[in-house]
């Protein structure tokens, strides 16, 4: 038995017509399933919890949606050991389902679910602020600074839509990068990693902390990381010119920003972050709140993905 997670809405409402797709297979053959809309946000995590707590034994949860529906989901699921997640990417990013090499076509993808060669455990993030009483987990990254705040005024811009509509989702995260460049604050901070000796960084323009190498739709903001590591791959950009920054953006594209000064990478199990302010944060592309305090950490080989 399968049990889907839809989110009608990713991809600007194209999650909607890929599920119907993918229904249609389901029903021609045969398969036994039960599926599940989201209506609201949070709503995946809610019937990730459902599914967990009614059927015994090993589920087999899929999600059709984007990065943030995963995101709801494995923030659902009670028992990780009973749980073999399949994901269909629907989203406008889909920077999880990038970094896995799953098949971008859905039809594909559902096959891959069906007929499974194999199966992996992979990392998971937990993020935490003690000063805000707040915890939860993410499936690709985490950040504060400028990728949050691009991640948050994506969310609510109109252009996103209407560029998602012609397939060109990632020209909206081009556009808004370039304004945000422009407006973002930069922060004053304190970073410890593994509770070693903290280290003071100014002018931060961002820290973001990755389990997989890609963020805002195939952007390889930490070329390195690995999903099977046990270990966050941390990227902060500090003391660097706003001009100089715009220079560096492209090669962000393939992962080579980080040869330049003022990007500092490094990998750690456990990241604590305490900026002057509090910024905006993002969790998987979406974004709570502002937060000036973080602990990061990474849960070893916890979601079991087929791939
Ligand atoms: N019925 C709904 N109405 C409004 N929002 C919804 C609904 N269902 C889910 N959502 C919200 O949509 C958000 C975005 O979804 P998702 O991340 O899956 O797609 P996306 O933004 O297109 O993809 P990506 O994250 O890969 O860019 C989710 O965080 C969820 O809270």
């Amino acid at each position: 038995m399968y049990h889907f997670i839809i989110n009608p809405k990713s991809r600007s409402e194209k999650g909607a017509k890929i599920w119907h797709i993918v229904k249609e297979v389901l029903d021609k053959k045969e398969v036994s399933y039960t599926f599940h809309i989201t209506r609201y946000p949070n709503h995946a995590t809610e019937l990730a919890m459902e599914i967990c707590s009614t059927y015994s034994g090993i589920k087999n949860i899929i999600v059709l949606g984007g990065d943030g529906t995963v995101n709801e989901v494995i923030n659902g699921i009670t028992d990780f050991n009973d749980v073999l997640l399949g994901y269909i990417p629907s989203g406008s990013s889909n920077d999880l389902a990038r970094s896995l090499k799953l098949p971008k076509d859905p039809v594909k993808s559902l096959e891959n679910i069906l007929f499974p060669s194999r199966f992996q455990y992979v990392d998971i993030g937990l993020i935490k602020s003690y000063v805000s009483n707040y915890s939860r987990k993410f499936a690709v990254s985490s950040g504060i600074g400028f990728d949050a705040a691009i991640c948050e005024e994506t969310f609510h811009s109109k252009l996103k839509i209407f560029l998602n509509r012609y397939g060109l989702g990632k020209l909206t995260y081009i556009i808004i990068c370039l304004k945000q460049l422009i407006s973002c604050r930069f922060m004053d901070g304190m970073v410890t990693v593994d509770g070693g000796k903290p280290q003071t960084y100014k002018k931060i323009l961002l820290i973001t902390n990755m389990i997989h190498k890609y963020e805002g739709g195939g952007m390889q903001i930490a070329p390195a990381a690995d999903p099977y590591d046990g270990k966050l791959s941390v990227c902060i950009v500090h003391g660097v010119s706003r001009l100089r920054i715009l220079t560096v953006l492209p090669f962000l594209l393939f992962g080579k920003h980080i040869h330049f000064k003022g990007v500092v990478t490094f990998n750690c199990r456990l990241l604590d972050i305490e900026v002057d302010n509090p910024y905006w944060v993002h969790i998987d592309g979406e974004c709570p709140d502002t937060f000036s305090q973080l602990t990061v950490s990474c849960i070893t080989n916890q979601l079991r993905i087929i791939v």
